[in-house]
């Protein structure tokens, strides 16, 4: 079944108490992070720290990943090989620059891979990293994509947004969209969560326990997209059933490719019901 995929929560991996938190909190996906919300000096004890946490369980269903410190730092390999031996469902790289860097994760750690899309090289290769055969998700780094853009704004990353989904859908991958920083302004990440979605993003990587329930509600089918395609895929079985190829639904004609659209909607709804039971 399909997996929600809607808010994927940043945690430092040297903060316990943030660390415990999290297993009470309703987020899809945790990203347990070794890397930019660690400090030099805090970076081993919080890969050991991490290994400790994640080794007492109770993050329930959530897809936990790991994210490393690159492997060009002093701390990238070790941190690859410990991550292999915890309880994560994936390793994430940062700042990948082409499917060769996958390549050299993929010798460290047997676990599928996911990409910090966050480097302009990165980006220009999105299409052969998200070809790479362990990579199963995309994160867009907008903080950094942002520093080496030499840009304030979001919108001149939409082309580099958009290069990054085209390469994910190619190719089966999951994406999910870049942090908003302001963890407070409830209001604003509302509007960038449904740009996201309009995109096409899966989800919203987040920074803060806040930022939870706006990211859940804008990722999720609405109570009028799961009536719409609950009604779809009846006129369009009994249109089939009469021998007719198209139904009209509200005024709006409903095909098969439709009718794919509307099965996807339906099963992430049960999906997303499934984990909030769990
Ligand atoms: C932003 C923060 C530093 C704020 O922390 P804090 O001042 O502790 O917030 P609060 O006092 O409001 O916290 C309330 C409680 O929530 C817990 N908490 C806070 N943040 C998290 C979290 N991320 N996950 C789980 N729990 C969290 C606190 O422990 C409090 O709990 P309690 O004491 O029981 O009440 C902080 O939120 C933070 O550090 N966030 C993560 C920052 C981070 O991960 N940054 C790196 C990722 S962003 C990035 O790198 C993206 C990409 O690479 C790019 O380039 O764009
Ligand atoms: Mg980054």
């Amino acid at each position: 079944m399909t997996r929600p995929y809607r808010s994927a929560l940043y945690i430092p991996g040297s903060r316990p108490r943030a660390l415990d938190k999290a297993r009470g909190l309703p987020v899809d996906v945790i990203l347990f992070d070794l890397e930019d919300a660690v400090t030099p000096d805090e970076k081993i004890t919080a890969r050991a720290t991490l290994a400790e946490e994640l080794g007492k369980g109770g993050y329930g269903a959530r897809l936990k990943v790991v994210r490393i410190n690159g492997l060009d730092t002093e701390w990238g390999e070790d941190d690859a090989k410990a991550a292999d031996a915890m309880d994560c469902d994936a390793v994430l790289l940062p700042k990948v620059n082409s499917a060769a860097d996958v390549d050299a994760l993929a010798a460290l750690t047997g676990k599928p891979v996911w990409a910090m899309m966050e480097t302009p090289l990165g980006i220009l290769n999105a299409l052969e990293i998200a070809a790479h055969p362990k990579i199963e998700g995309f994160v867009m780094g907008t903080n950094d994509l942002a520093k080496d853009l030499n840009t304030r704004t979001r919108d001149a990353m939409v082309t580099s947004l958009q290069m990054c989904l085209l390469a994910a859908r190619a190719h089966g991958v999951v994406a999910i969209d870049g942090v908003f920083n302001a963890f407070k302004d409830e209001d604003g990440l509302k509007v960038e969560c449904e740009q996201g979605r309009d995109f096409g993003f899966d989800g919203k990587t987040l920074i803060h326990p806040a930022q939870v329930a706006v990211a859940n509600a804008a990722f999720a089918p609405t109570e009028a997209e799961i009536d719409l395609a609950t009604r779809q895929i009846a006129a369009f079985a009994e249109a089939e059933a009469g021998g007719q190829g198209v139904a009209v639904v509200d005024g709006k004609i409903v095909e098969n490719l439709h009718i794919v659209t509307a099965r996807a909607t339906l099963a992430k709804a049960e999906a997303i019901a499934k984990l909030e039971t769990e």
